[in-house]
């Protein structure tokens, strides 16, 4: 069956080198994008090249200024993209759905685990929240408490290794993807404490879609620095242990190889919450895409 060709207009953003594919679907009419059309757009080499689509479309929840769709460089929808999502706030305001024009001022969206707020701290710097996650949703696998599981709008299994530069994450990671999480997969991290501070990470992942390391991912910074919390309370004394119940305000640095983001969250009595993803976003060209 052969459909008809036409013409994609998109914005191209990347964030800590995490790059996208944004297509304003209020604006555009014309027929859903099938896989096959995705996958053509992301390729490096016959295509746009991105590690993943994102697409705003109206009709979203009450209160809600758009919907945002991702889809991961395979063509298939993916689960939440926290850097994706950070793009969608830059290229709405592009788009003329919101001028962010201080701190205070912030968006809500909907995604595909539900609602997200976001917002612009600064030029070039954007921030979303992301759901909460239970203590008990972080699960330790293993017996050596370097291997975490945590699903926070996306499957992370996070792995703290000596030094991620000696990590071949793309076989390792492809490995560990088939091998533990089978066809439905899940993005992995590799994970190093910079210091015995557990607040300066270093990252690496495989994402799973995209079948590849990508520069950065935002929501494997998010499970990576609730797990390097949890690890380190673990690792500490029966002092620190008995203030495990009490509210602590983390923020953490995770340098990803395209950039830095930072994490922020409130752990309150066993559940992980006020998470907040930021880091820096950029335009980086326009284009019209025959497809
Ligand atoms: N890069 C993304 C993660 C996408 C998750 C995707 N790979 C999936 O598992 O569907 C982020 O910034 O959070």
């Amino acid at each position: 069956m052969s459909t008809r060709q036409h013409v994609v207009e998109f914005s191209k953003y990347e964030a800590a080198g995490n790059d996208f594919i944004a297509i304003n679907r209020l604006a555009t009419v014309g027929p859903p994008l099938t896989p096959a059309q995705l996958l053509r757009m992301c390729n490096r080499k016959t295509g746009i090249g991105a590690d993943g689509v994102i697409e705003l479309h109206g009709s979203p929840a009450p209160g809600c200024l758009y919907s945002l769709n991702y889809y991961n460089s395979d063509g298939n929808e993916g689960s939440l993209c926290g850097n994706g999502s950070r793009c969608s706030l830059a290229f709405a305001e592009r788009s003329g759905l919101v001028a962010l024009t201080s701190p205070e001022q912030e968006v809500t969206f909907e995604a595909c685990d539900g609602v997200h707020l976001g917002g612009m701290l600064a030029p070039g710097s954007y921030y979303v929240t992301i759901r909460d996650v239970e203590e008990s949703g972080v699960r330790v696998l293993g017996g050596d408490g370097d291997n975490f599981f945590v699903h926070n709008g996306s499957p992370h299994h996070v792995r703290f290794v000596d030094d991620v530069n000696d990590v071949d994450v793309v076989s390792v990671g492809r490995r560990l993807r088939w091998e533990l999480y089978g066809q439905e997969g899940a993005n992995i991290d590799f994970v190093t404490c910079q210091t015995s501070d557990p607040c300066d990470l270093d990252l690496r992942t495989y994402e799973r879609g995209v079948e590849d390391e990508t520069l950065a991912c935002g929501t494997g910074a998010t499970a990576s620095s609730m797990a390097a919390y949890l690890r380190h309370r673990s690792q500490h004394d029966t002092q620190e242990r008995a203030h495990e119940n009490s509210t602590v305000t983390t923020c953490t640095r995770v340098h990803a190889r395209g950039g830095d983001l930072i994490v922020s969250f409130i752990y309150d009595d066993g559940v992980f919450r006020d998470i907040r993803l930021c880091g820096p976003v950029n335009h980086v060209f326009d284009g019209r895409i025959v497809v």
